[in-house]
């Protein structure tokens, strides 16, 4: 990240997508150790989704497997190799095309070139792979006596922002952790997201402060959607999630959201209301990129 002063030059362009108003299921997910019965589950999720009118379905971080450091080279899958090698994917591929809905498939353990990722694939309607994210920041957190977890001791870090245009306009995705770093957003907005995406699994420390707080904070700072799916909760799993899968406008408002059990939500968005928003509140135009601006710290610190 060098600069903000772009960031305020950027537009907002609705042309390249329509429909303008379409229906996002979120798939909270209850997620077991046996990867073919997940699979299964989110198949039935995601036809349900569509069954209620979604046209963009966003499905949970880690749903194959266990969120755990022990799991994921187990459950890991080789996605650019995809067939047999990636069953998760195949699925999320056929369904995209049987449905002609776009999906946005939470993430899985990616394995490649000797390394694994936490990975989240985009596939369009006609159910061709659209984009790969590789969650950028890692989960690190040590609060002693309440959550400790280390996801670098297993995962290797994705290297770039990921933003792709589909059928339902253009959307930057992030991985959970991700959400907590403001810039990845702004830079999303900078490049003319209407949504962001974060399949994210909070947990009982962080999840009831700060799991709708961020998503609020990242839609109203960039005037965009945020729409967030976690796995449902599981009280006797090592790693226990927050749930509350939740669809925030532009205004910052919760317009969809849930509890901690599996559910599939429906929300409603509008692209119109983005513009309608930016020009009451122009903040984008008003930002002062000659007095302040992100600078490299990492580059200020190796001097
Ligand atoms: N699990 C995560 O990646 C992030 C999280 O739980 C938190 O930031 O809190």
């Amino acid at each position: 990240m060098k600069a903000l002063a772009s960031l305020s030059s950027s537009t907002l362009s609705l042309r390249c997508c329509s429909p303008f108003q379409f229906k996002i299921g979120l798939c909270q997910l209850s997620v077991t150790a046996d990867k073919e019965k997940n699979i299964a589950h989110a198949r039935q999720a995601i036809q349900d989704a569509a069954s209620k009118g979604a046209q963009l379905v966003l499905l949970p971080e880690i749903w194959n497997s266990p969120y755990s450091n022990d799991s994921f080279p187990v459950y890991a899958e080789d996605i650019d190799a995809g067939g047999d090698a990636s069953p998760s994917t195949a699925m999320l591929s056929d369904l995209a095309r049987l449905l002609k809905i776009t999906i946005i498939g939470g993430s899985i353990p990616e394995r490649s070139g000797g390394n694994l990722y936490n990975t989240c694939c985009v596939f369009g309607t006609d159910g061709k792979l659209k984009a790969k994210h590789r969650k950028i920041h890692l989960f690190d957190m040590d609060i002693p006596g309440k959550i400790t977890f280390m996801e670098s001791k297993t995962l290797t870090a994705g290297e770039t922002p990921t933003i792709v245009d589909t059928e339902v306009g253009r959307i930057g995705i992030g991985i959970c952790y991700d959400i907590r770093f403001p810039e990845l957003a702004m830079t999303y907005a900078a490049r003319g997201a209407h949504l962001l995406c974060y399949p994210g699994a909070f947990n009982m420390t962080t999840g009831p402060l700060h799991w709708e707080l961020l998503q609020r904070a990242r839609a109203t700072d960039n005037q965009l959607y945020v729409a967030t799916c976690s796995p449902a909760r599981d009280t006797g799993s090592g790693y226990v999630a927050w749930g509350h899968s939740t669809l925030v406008g532009p205004w910052g408002e919760v317009l969809a959201t849930t509890e901690h059990e599996e559910a599939i939500i429906i929300g409603e968005i509008d692209y119109s209301i983005l513009e309608q928003r930016r020009t009451h509140l122009p903040v984008t135009k008003q930002r002062r990129g000659d007095l302040y601006q992100l600078v490299d710290f990492q580059r200020l610190n190796s001097h």
